[in-house]
This record gives structure tokens, sequence and C-alpha cells, in this order.
């Protein structure tokens, strides 16, 4: 059997838009990505997220093929794509820098991928207006891209992408050069647009509240490797590294080893281990706890003590920056109604139980 009759025979059975198999990157001696290897399901949203140097746009192009792998395979649709340009691979590409045609009107801006497949005029004009359409910039065909605040280039850029339908689209820190207001709003709008059209989405971003309203899937990465590839939910309630617990949502992690009898003794006193946790004695790790497992008593002296650091106004909720006795800092989230001030001596608690442990990797 040949090679294309056997791609196109595994690509039908493929519940895979993407599926990437060890594929790494160096340039030189300094390794950009690490031996990568994960599935992107048709249809999805999935998120890299991670700080800067981390890896992400390194691995959006490798994806989109703008930059050739130092090793590794890559699938789309269930098919060794790993030798095919960009162009081949028929992936939409929305950058950072929305990188739109200057010279040309918003209209010919969206209907250019059309008219370098030679598309009939007709088409062309049905499709760039529904791609407007759908973006939210229907009657802006004429506008020169100097017209428009750095929100609609954004939209634009994205119509370009979605006119010419790939089933694939990749989006680099797009949202990142945008006020909050406006940021928020396109998350609703690509939301949207992800559900209406069920392409698959791989978007790129160093934002984790971004990531977490976004995605069905975040690939949180760290230092070129994939650090966690999991549902935000599973992020936050059962982070597999002290980075993922840190870099995911508020934590305090308190650092310690299991006693016999399995409590955790750590710097500020030996705590229950979270409900489930099967560790043996003498393993290492961290116990991590999120601001809502923790509760703030000052009338009461049960608990661990500590001091009112900081407290910052958040609407229902405030939350307060709290001092424990050896300096070890957490964070707290109580109702607004109670009252707090800078200084204050408290103690706080959480349901025995509570909260994830992470043992301690080998390196
Ligand atoms: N063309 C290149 N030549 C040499 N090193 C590179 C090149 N591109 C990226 N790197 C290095 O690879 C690592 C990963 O970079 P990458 O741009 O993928 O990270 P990132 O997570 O996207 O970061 P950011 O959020 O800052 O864009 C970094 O250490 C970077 O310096």
């Amino acid at each position: 059997m040949n090679d294309r009759l056997q791609n196109s025979m595994t690509a039908v059975s493929s519940p895979f838009k993407l599926s990437i198999r060890g594929l790494y990157k160096a340039y030189g001696d300094a390794v950009a990505l690490e031996r990568v290897t994960m599935d992107v399901l048709t249809g999805e949203f999935v998120t890299l997220l991670g700080p800067s140097g981390s890896g992400k746009s390194t691995l959006l192009q490798l994806i989109c093929g703008l930059v050739p792998p130092s090793g590794g395979r890559l699938f789309i649709d269930g098919a060794d794509r790993t030798q095919a340009s960009a162009a081949e691979r028929d992936i939409g590409v929305v950058f950072q820098n929305y990188a739109l045609f200057p010279h040309l009107t918003v209209g010919e801006n969206v209907a250019f991928p059309l008219r370098i497949r030679g598309l009939e005029r007709s088409v062309i004009l049905r499709r760039m207006e529904a791609a407007l359409g759908m973006v939210g910039l229907t009657g802006y065909t004429e506008r020169m891209p100097s017209e428009l605040s750095g929100g609609q280039q954004q939209r634009v850029a994205l119509a370009r992408c979605l006119v010419y339908q790939p089933s694939l689209i990749l989006m680099d820190e797009s949202f990142s050069a945008l006020d909050r207001n406006r940021r928020l709003v396109l998350q609703d709008e690509v939301r949207r647009i992800h559900r209406e059209t069920g392409t698959t989405f791989i978007f790129v971003t160093h934002d984790q509240e971004e990531a977490m309203t976004m995605s069905d899937r975040i690939c949180l990465m760290n230092r070129g490797r994939v650090e966690q590839f999991d549902t935000p939910r599973a992020l936050y309630d059962t982070p597999r590294t002290v980075f993922a617990a840190d870099f995911i949502g508020t934590s305090t992690i308190l650092q310690g080893v299991v006693r016999p009898g399995g409590r955790l003794a750590t710097p500020v006193g030996d705590l229950p281990l979270p409900d489930g946790s099967s560790v043996s004695a003498g393993t290492k790790g961290a116990l991590v706890l999120r601001p809502e497992h923790l509760r703030l008593h000052t009338d009461d002296e049960t608990g661990l003590r500590g001091v009112v650091e900081d407290v910052t106004f958040g609407g229902a909720e405030q939350r307060v920056r709290f001092r424990l006795g050896n300096d070890q800092k957490i964070v707290v989230q109580v109702p607004a109604t109670l009252a707090l001030s800078a200084g204050q001596a408290a103690t706080v608690r959480w349901n025995a139980g509570d909260g994830h442990f992470i043992p301690d990797q080998e390196a």
C-alpha cells in the first residue's frame, strides 16, 4: 500500500485533529522544545500556557510548519504531515501583530486568501461578508486597517483566517496588546466562533485566567516541556507539580514529609493529608491549599496562628494575605462582611482532608 493511501485510510479513523510524537526543536546547543507528545481532539479548544521562554511559540511554529523540527513527527487527521510545508497543512494562523496588509481595505484583506485560491468573485464576496459578520464587523468592508482599533484589527485577522474555513486555527498571544475589556469581549467571541464552526483551536497565552476561561484543555508548558495537559478544573484541583499548583490560581504550598501515622510534618506544624492521598511514611512533598479551602477566625484559638498582612477588596469577597509564625505567607478568601485590618492576629483553619498533596518528583 502506498504512503498516501495508508495516510488517507488512517485519517478516516483518527479522532485526533493533531497528534504529536516526540517533536522537539534545538537551536544549536539550546533546546527550545524538549520531546513533546500530545493529542488534540477534533473540535477541541486547547491552550498552550506557560511563562516566557517555555516553548509555546516554538511548538506553535512547528505545528503550522513555519519552522522545521529537529526530530519527532506530527500527524494531522491521522496523516503524517511532518514534512508538509505550511501551505500544504491548511492551518489558519492569527499572530499577535495582526499582520494585515496596510494598503488593502478590510474587505480586500479578508478576501485575500480566497483570491489566491482563485475562487469565483461572487463566492469570494459572499464568504468575505459572512466572515466579517462572524467577527462582528459587518459594514467595515471599505475601511483601511489604519482606521481600526487594535481589537478590530485582530477581528479582521481572525476573519481572514475563518474565510477559507481551515479545520485547525492557531492563535498566538492574539489578545495581549488589547486592554482588559476588549480582551474579554474577544475571548467570548472566539469561544462562540469555536462553538459555531466546530473548528479545532490551539491558542497561545501566558495569561492563566484567559487559558482557564477559554479552554477545553490546557497544555501547561515549562522550560520546553509539557508540565501537565489537562482540563482547567483538573489543573486547578489536582496539579501534578508544584510549578503547576503555583502557576494556576493562587495557592498556599506547604512543603513537608509524611510521618508514620499519615500526617505531614511541615515547618508550621503537623498537618492532615488530603483525602485520598495514599502516600507512605517518609515521602516528601507539598500540600496545596487554595484560598477557598481556608477559613480565617479572629475569635478562636484553634488552628494555625498568624497575622493579617494585607486585605484586598474584591466585591463579595476579600482576599487576605496572612503571615504564619515561621514567615510562611498564605492567601485566604473571606466574606467582605468580616471586618479585618492589617496587623490583626487571627487563626486559619481548613477541613481535615481538604487540599491536594503533590509528592516530590524524581528529577
Ligand atoms: N530562533 C531562535 N533561535 C534561538 N533560540 C530560540 C529561537 N526561538 C526561540 N528560541 C529559544 O527557545 C526558547 C523557547 O522560546 P519560545 O519563543 O518558544 O517561548 P515562549 O513560551 O513562546 O515565550 P514568550 O511567551 O516569551 O513568547 C527560549 O529560550 C528562546 O530563547
